[in-house]
């Protein structure tokens, strides 16, 4: 059977069971099977229409049979950036390090940076994780916002209400808002890199001039087919709430919805799959160009959160500099490396490490990058292959926490990658 259904924001319906949906409404007097019918809503219940998310979900039990919860240590989670000074250093982090104690997703997610706040329901986390062991009967929900992952190391199953996704690097998993779901390993270690986005649902970006496809296609985003679990027995149920975390006991599994139909659901997306667009006449271009998907504000035209890809790709422009270019932007910029080798930087940015430039902080390529495609054989196209690098790059500036302003980790001499850039400029010689 086929474990996955394609598109982007569709109208799925999907049932474990023959004739788990009801048909024609949906809330009869009675579901199918003794189940019972529970709505998940992710937007107003008066979004326009193009915006409208909710989900109909047919489950064993509703998600409110769950003891009280009790606040429970946050681990390395953190939500609040506005506890300590945030430098104008561009920064730079080593992958972190694999965990000695038996560590799950959850207990192995550390915040590096972010902005705005859960309650206001605008702004932004970036968080590392690396976990040793899958989470065994303890599902996890995020009422806070919604959870882009990008794993980096190890093949990861999310195990959610919805149904089953499996992960490798270089592909992506979108958890909505609220979704419960757990992680369970498939190799021994799993790394990554989560966007955690308190504001408007991620979604595919318009294409202007660009036409009807291209970037990411809408039917290569994968949402799972319905799979339940039918089991009685002691379970957590962990909440992310308002900025904390919170446990709850349950006699059941949570993951237990046998058929469900609606537009509010997580997805998969394999960022090899991503149709990227450049010059092919001359310049680089901005990468914008490189959008995968984006988190809209409230100004038209300007993202809160674009996750961006440099994916392989040819670059072939003419009397051009051809990787990025030095620059200051408005915009702040989180980047991590899922494979192979960033075409901006020669070394030091491994996969699995993180850098940070913060808002109008200069950066670009490095000394020896600039040294050598300032030489380059144009010619050629230079093919860019083996690799897969990606930014969150935010509207506000991304507040480094103090874990990561302090981690063992962090690159203190990253400056010293631009010092090398030695003084070409001759006045007369034009
Ligand atoms: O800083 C970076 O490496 C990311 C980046 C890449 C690019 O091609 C143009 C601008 C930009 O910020
Ligand atoms: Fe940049």
């Amino acid at each position: 059977m086929n474990r996955y259904q394609s598109g982007f924001g569709n109208e799925f319906a999907t049932e474990a069971l023959e004739g788990a949906l009801p048909v024609g409404r949906n809330s009869p007097q009675r579901c199918p099977y003794g189940l019972y019918a529970e709505q998940l809503s992710g937007t107003a219940f008066t979004a326009l229409r193009a915006d409208n998310r909710r989900s109909w979900l047919y489950r064993i039990r509703p998600s409110a049979m769950h003891a009280p919860f009790e606040r429970v240590d946050d681990g390395r989670i953190v939500s609040d950036f506005g506890a300590i000074e945030t430098p104008p250093n561009q920064l730079r982090w080593n992958p972190l390090p694999v965990p000695l104690e038996p560590t799950d997703f959850i207990q192995g997610i550390v915040t590096m940076a972010g902005h705005g706040d859960p309650h206001a329901q605008s702004g932004a986390a970036a968080h590392l994780y690396v976990a040793n062991r899958s989470m065994k009967d303890r599902a996890f929900y995020n009422a806070d916002g919604e959870m882009l992952i990008v794993p980096q190391q190890g093949r990861q199953r999310f195990v959610t209400e919805f149904g089953v996704i499996d992960v490798e690097p270089q592909e992506i998993v979108v958890i909505p808002r609220g979704v419960r779901f757990r992680v369970e390993l498939l190799d021994d270690i799993a790394r990554g890199y989560i966007c955690e986005n308190y504001g408007a649902n991620f979604r595919l970006p318009d294409l202007g001039p660009i036409g009807s496809n291209g970037l990411a296609n809408p039917r290569d985003f994968m949402t799972p087919t319905a799979a339940y679990e039918d089991v009685d027995g002691s379970h957590v149920l962990v909440a992310k709430f308002m900025g904390h975390l919170w446990s709850a006991r349950m006699d059941h599994s949570p993951i237990d919805v046998v058929a469900w139909h609606g537009s509010y659901a997580p997805y998969k997306y394999d960022l090899r799959r991503f149709n990227a667009i450049g010059s092919i006449s001359y310049d680089h271009p901005d990468p914008s160009i490189f959008l995968v998907l984006h988190s809209a504000s409230d100004t038209p035209g300007v993202s809160s959160i674009d996750f961006v890809i440099f994916p392989p790709r040819v670059l072939a422009m003419q009397d051009t500099f051809r990787p990025p270019w030095f620059h200051r932007n408005i915009a702040s910029e989180f980047m991590g490396l899922v494979h192979g080798a960033y075409d901006a930087k020669a070394e030091g940015f491994s996969p699995g490490g993180a850098s940070l430039h913060n808002s109008m902080s200069g950066h670009g390529p490095d000394a020896e990058t600039f040294e050598k495609a300032s030489g380059a054989d144009l010619s050629k196209p230079d093919v860019i292959k083996d690799t897969m690098a990606f930014m969150f790059e935010t509207r506000c500036v991304l507040r480094p926490t103090r874990h990561a302003l302090e981690s063992a980790e962090l690159q203190g001499d990253y400056y010293r990658c631009w010092q090398g850039l030695r003084k070409h400029f001759d006045a007369l010689k034009p």
